[in-house]
């Protein structure tokens, strides 16, 4: 005891020579102590990492319990409800896993069956790390030391995930500047703990410079928080597309798409699915540099080892046909999926299949794959009893649909969005594909042109912002008054969102495809003339970008199809109806989807839905949907025989009940909120 407490002192002062320590006292040194901040390599999987490959249950629990944490204030009652749901409404959950393994788990820990496992945890507590990690979690710590949390300086708020807030940081013993993921949990539940711990040893064990890298660990002995110190990164890529007059050009796409299949590469030859690739978790540096970043959904796998994995994963707009139709045997075609996906909108300047339910994406993905063949079930590995056709034949349509492209990306876009897939090679396949070789070739990163932070989560601020203008207008203020010019460029563009969100707000009646696309011939899509994309400018921003010295603007080139055209979105909608403002920000992924995406806010996986509680105009929105919260759920997307026409006009109502009332509770609140 009292040799424990020494060494405790040791380590609190002087914690890298203390942990060394620890381990030569305790002879165990079968890893190299690197101190907190530059151990890699900890090669051996985590048993709680992998439990995923022994039930699929477990996983979507995980992912419940990812977004319980993530109300933060819900308590664990959300993450009973959670888990709860995951085993009453998904068909592909085997009920009582879930259950199971959460038991099995704290069996281990309190029966002390695995002696050097809890060994090796008090070896952590004695370093200083808290006993609910080093309890739940040991493999996950092993070989590094806690930083103090009064060891940084917190900078801003940048960001906020599902289950977490990150802020902007100093690092006061370096000065260097670094991205703080703060990670709460709920009454310390080993479950959500667990989850983060597979988040930091997959980190772990990527090395790339296409891979966020985690720096180190920081406890907080006051709140009951871990935070992860990452490297960090000003842009992501969801934040770029949406920043108002910015387009990207074939180069600089080059060059993001090239990095994104690189840091995949590394992630899927060291056995890691990401799982949950979408613009907003591919950060960007001041360099260009682009990032692979938020691994909460990733799992390690052995392609040759296949095991059960859940199919609630990836965000819905990136999320492959054979996850929706509840697949359980898959490996890296899903991120492959996601990267068409993501690929197509760099073009397009906007996500290409924006389906708010299920349901709708599934239907999106026929009509722009086509219908699927009759042995797709046995190829794709999904459940025969899941499947289902869409009533209409559709016919492939990815070339046409994205013609105004340049053929190359077409080509590559063509074989990233293959129904099956097998079809759809492998990153590094991909980085082989002519897309790479054909002029104009990608650009270097460190050529890219400065830009000022964009990330989706500006783009929510300029949603608040664009609220609280509202409000001011209301209390007889009017958000006219506040001019553009008056204010910083920030509030120039909330001022400009709250325009946008306005109008979709307005409009949303209708879903984006029926909008832009009354023909529905192609999912989404309309061309629009050059005319009206470049009155879409932002004052001192956009042409920064366009004028960048060096760089192919395509609409130059002759034969480069895609310059003379652009997909329409919100933005030019408006504008073609004489819209007063001169620019008008394209909703991010975020936005978009949450004002309709009420059918899923009971999603175990919780992405979609987590959304809306990050939205608070649309979170009454969501607690008006609540009644239909068990419509048209994920498992079997269609009872046989049923017809999709009418199941989709059947949601749109729902959905724009859900709007409608949300749209009124404000106002009435407004009204209380007057009277008192
Ligand atoms: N290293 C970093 N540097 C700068 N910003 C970051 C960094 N890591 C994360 N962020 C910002 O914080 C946001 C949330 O981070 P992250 O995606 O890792 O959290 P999460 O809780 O898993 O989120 P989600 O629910 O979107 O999956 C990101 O979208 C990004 O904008």
């Amino acid at each position: 005891m009292v040799i424990s407490c020494q060494v405790q002192i040791l380590a609190r002062k002087t914690a890298k020579i203390g942990l060394s320590l620890i381990h030569s006292f305790k002879k165990k040194a079968s890893h190299v102590l690197m101190g907190c901040l530059c151990s890699k390599g900890a090669k051996d999987h985590d048993a709680d990492a992998t439990s995923e490959n022994r039930t699929p249950s477990r996983n979507s629990a995980a992912a419940s319990a990812k977004t319980a944490a993530g109300t933060n204030d819900g308590g664990s009652a959300v993450l009973d409800a959670k888990l709860k749901e995951n085993r009453i409404n998904s068909s592909t959950l085997q009920p009582d896993d879930g259950e199971k393994v959460v038991v099995a788990f704290d069996v281990r820990i309190s029966s002390g069956n695995n002696a050097e496992l809890k060994g090796l945890s008090g070896e952590h507590v004695v370093a200083g790390w808290p006993a609910w990690l080093a309890n739940v979690a040991p493999k996950a710590v092993e070989g590094w030391l806690p930083r103090r949390a009064d060891s940084f300086e917190k900078l801003d708020k940048i960001g906020q995930g599902t289950y977490s807030i990150v802020y902007k940081a100093r690092d006061l013993e370096t000065g260097k500047i670094v991205a703080l993921k703060k990670v709460r949990f709920v009454n310390m539940d080993p479950e959500s703990v667990r989850f983060m711990a597979r988040e930091i040893h997959i980190l772990r064990r990527l090395d790339h410079p296409n891979v966020i890298k985690l720096e180190g660990i920081v406890t907080s002995r006051v709140s009951q928080s871990l935070y992860l110190v990452f490297e960090y990164m000003e842009h992501d890529l969801a934040g770029l597309v949406a920043t108002p007059g910015l387009k990207l050009t074939e180069p600089q796409i080059k060059c993001f798409v090239q990095q994104l299949l690189h840091g995949l590469d590394h992630c899927h030859k060291n056995g890691v699915l990401h799982r949950d690739i979408k613009g907003s978790n591919l950060l960007i540096d001041s360099n260009g540099m682009l990032k692979i970043a938020d691994f909460g959904l990733a799992i390690s796998y052995d392609p040759n080892n296949p095991q059960p994995l859940t199919s609630r994963v990836v965000t819905l707009w990136y999320r492959p046909p054979e996850l929706l139709l509840g697949a359980t045997e898959y490996g890296v075609a899903v991120d492959m999926w996601s990267t068409g996906c993501i690929v197509a909108e760099l073009f397009a300047g906007k996500p290409i299949m924006t389906g708010r339910t299920e349901v709708e994406q599934i239907h999106k993905i026929f009509k722009l794959c086509g219908s699927p063949m009759d042995d797709y079930c046995k190829k794709s590995k999904v459940p025969e009893t899941a499947m289902f056709k869409p009533q209409q034949q559709y016919r492939r349509c990815v070339a046409e649909t994205f013609k105004v492209f340049p053929p190359s990306a077409v080509v590559l876009i063509d074989s990233l969005l293959s129904l099956e897939p097998e079809a759809r090679g492998t990153a590094s396949s991909a980085l082989q594909s002519d897309f790479f070789r054909t002029e104009p070739l990608a650009c270097d990163p460190s050529s890219l042109p400065k830009l000022p932070p964009s990330k989706e989560y500006d783009v929510r601020l300029r949603q608040e912002e664009a609220r609280r203008q509202r409000k001011a207008a209301l209390g007889g203020r009017g958000a006219e008054s506040v001019r553009p010019g008056n204010e910083n460029r920030e509030t120039n563009r909330a001022v400009n969102g709250a325009a946008e969100l306005k109008q979709h707000t307005h409009t949303s009646s209708k879903s984006n495809s029926e909008k832009f696309n009354p023909e529905d011939s192609v999912p989404g899509f309309r061309v629009e003339p050059r005319a009206l994309q470049n009155s879409a400018k932002v004052p001192g921003f956009g042409s920064t970008w366009n004028n960048m010295g060096g760089y192919t603007d395509h609409s130059t080139v002759p034969g480069r199809a895609c310059s003379s055209v652009r997909v329409a979105n919100a933005s030019s909608t408006m504008r073609a109806k004489g819209s007063s403002h001169s620019h008008i920000p394209h909703l991010g992924a975020t936005d978009l989807r949450n004002p309709v995406d009420a059918a899923d806010q009971d999603h175990p996986l919780g992405r979609p839905a987590s959304s809306h509680k990050k939205n608070p105009e649309v979170k009454d929105a969501m607690n008006h949907g609540r009644k239909y919260r068990r419509i048209h759920h994920s498992g079997p997307l269609m009872p046989p025989g049923g017809n999709i026409d009418d199941m989709l006009k059947e949601h749109e109502r729902h959905i724009q009940d859900a709007v409608r009332k949300a749209r009124r509770a404000p106002r009435q609140a407004e009204q209380v909120d007057r009277r008192t």
